[in-house]
């Protein structure tokens, strides 16, 4: 691997850098970051806000110093920080010793949107935004034929992750199960009142699907949202190539069975369809199975054999792989080092532990990136390499 060491950023610990004269105390470390003919100091206190750590402009050409507009919430002051500037105008900031949950930021200072800030404020901009892990506010839709195990991963996931995950309870013409409740598996609906609805434009998405309607009303995924849960959405290859279309961001999971022969006992083991059901539930698996795999809707596929495997995987793909709940509160399982060396490889950034006898490395994969200021940069992944 040819890694190519990127450090773009000086510690201030000893009060100065390149001939800046800047000051730094001890517990009120500061970083400067060099982008172009200027110099951004990221650290110490921000003069209004107390809470948030300060940013400070110096401008080689002129040798003034000056203080941007900052938006967005910002960091809280940490024992330190490193720095690398990033593609389209932002600065990786990381929290030295701070829990991965909030140690990885993104300081914004020429992205569209601080240009946009700019003109419209007339002054030097500069915007915070939280880095997360995974796409951890998208909403999941998730396919596969009928049998696959959908249901049971959901499932899955809502009983580990109660309080980050909520159900969009979709609308159908089909009859309820034995076990199935209205309101909570389904909304079972009337076949006119649907159509009805769906005419009144109430439904993010609908479908026919194995002769019942079924649909997505735009209150099912608003009622999760609005709760601060990430939404998950149970539909089949259409509905999911209309919400594909939809202005909702979604990441899109498909799952596949490990053979014909298996999707058909799980069918048949489930014992809540007649023998035509099942008959036509698996001749239409062949067609979603094709269509999952060649449409393009879905960047993310899951084959289902052994359950609690495919169930890691899930959450490995959400990001949620290491997150453990200690008294309900989630606990990231990787933490960033507090003594550390940061280098960039492409969209890759690898942070290494020093001064210990362990070598290992944390990779921050920011290739996926997506989001940013004044909200959430969404997207990191994160890996570790023991060697
Ligand atoms: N388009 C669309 N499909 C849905 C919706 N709700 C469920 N489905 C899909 O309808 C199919 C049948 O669902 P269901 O009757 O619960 O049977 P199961 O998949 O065998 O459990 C599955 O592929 C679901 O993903 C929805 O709101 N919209
Ligand atoms: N990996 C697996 N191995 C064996 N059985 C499974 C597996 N995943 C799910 N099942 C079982 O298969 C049946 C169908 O799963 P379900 O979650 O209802 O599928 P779907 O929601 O995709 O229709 C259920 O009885 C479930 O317990």
């Amino acid at each position: 691997m040819g890694e190519a060491p990127a450090f773009q950023v000086d510690h201030l610990e000893n009060g100065h850098s390149h001939g800046v004269g800047v000051k730094s105390e001890t517990n009120n470390t500061e970083i400067s970051v060099d982008i172009g003919d200027r110099t951004f100091v990221i650290g110490g206190n921000h003069e209004r806000n107390t809470f948030s750590i300060g940013v400070r402009i110096h401008d080689k050409n002129s040798n003034n110093w000056f203080s941007p507009i900052v938006l967005g919430t910002g960091p809280k002051p940490s024992k330190g920080y490193s720095a690398s500037v990033l593609k389209q105008g932002r600065i990786l900031v990381i929290k030295r010793g701070s829990p991965c949950n909030d140690s990885i930021w993104f300081l914004e200072v020429d992205s569209p949107y601080v240009r946009e800030q700019k003109k419209l404020l007339k002054k030097e901009v500069v915007a915070w935004s939280k880095g997360v892990r995974g796409n951890a506010e998208k909403p999941i839709v998730i396919s596969g034929p009928s049998g696959v195990g959908k249901g049971t991963l959901i499932s899955m996931l809502m009983k580990e992750f109660p309080s980050m995950f909520g159900f969009s309870v979709s609308h159908t013409t089909r009859s309820p199960r034995s076990m199935e409740r209205d309101g909570v598996h389904y909304h079972f609906a009337d076949k006119k009142v649907m159509e009805k609805e769906i005419k009144d434009g109430r439904f993010l998405e609908f479908a026919s699907v194995h002769g019942n309607l079924y649909g997505t009303s735009i209150e099912a995924v608003e009622v999760v949202t609005d709760s601060g849960k990430r939404c998950i959405l149970d539909i089949d290859v259409q509905g999911a190539r209309s919400v594909r279309a939809s202005a909702l961001d979604a990441a899109f999971i498909f799952v596949c069975p490990p053979s014909m022969k298996e999707l058909e006992d799980r069918l048949r083991a489930r014992g809540t369809e007649t023998e035509e059901q099942i008959q036509k539930r698996l001749r239409n698996a062949e067609a979603e199975i094709k269509e999952g795999k060649s449409s393009g809707i879905f960047g993310l596929m899951l084959y289902n054999d052994n359950l609690e495997e495919c169930y890691k995987k899930l959450k490995k793909l959400l990001g949620l792989d290491g997150v453990s709940l200690v008294n309900g509160v989630e606990i990231e399982g990787i933490n960033l080092p507090t003594e550390h060396t940061v280098s960039k490889m492409e969209d890759k950034i690898i942070v290494q532990e020093t001064g210990k006898e362990t070598r290992n490395k944390i990779v921050l994969d920011l290739s996926s990136l997506n989001g940013g200021a004044p909200g959430r940069t969404r997207g990191i992944l994160v890996d570790t390499i023991k060697f």
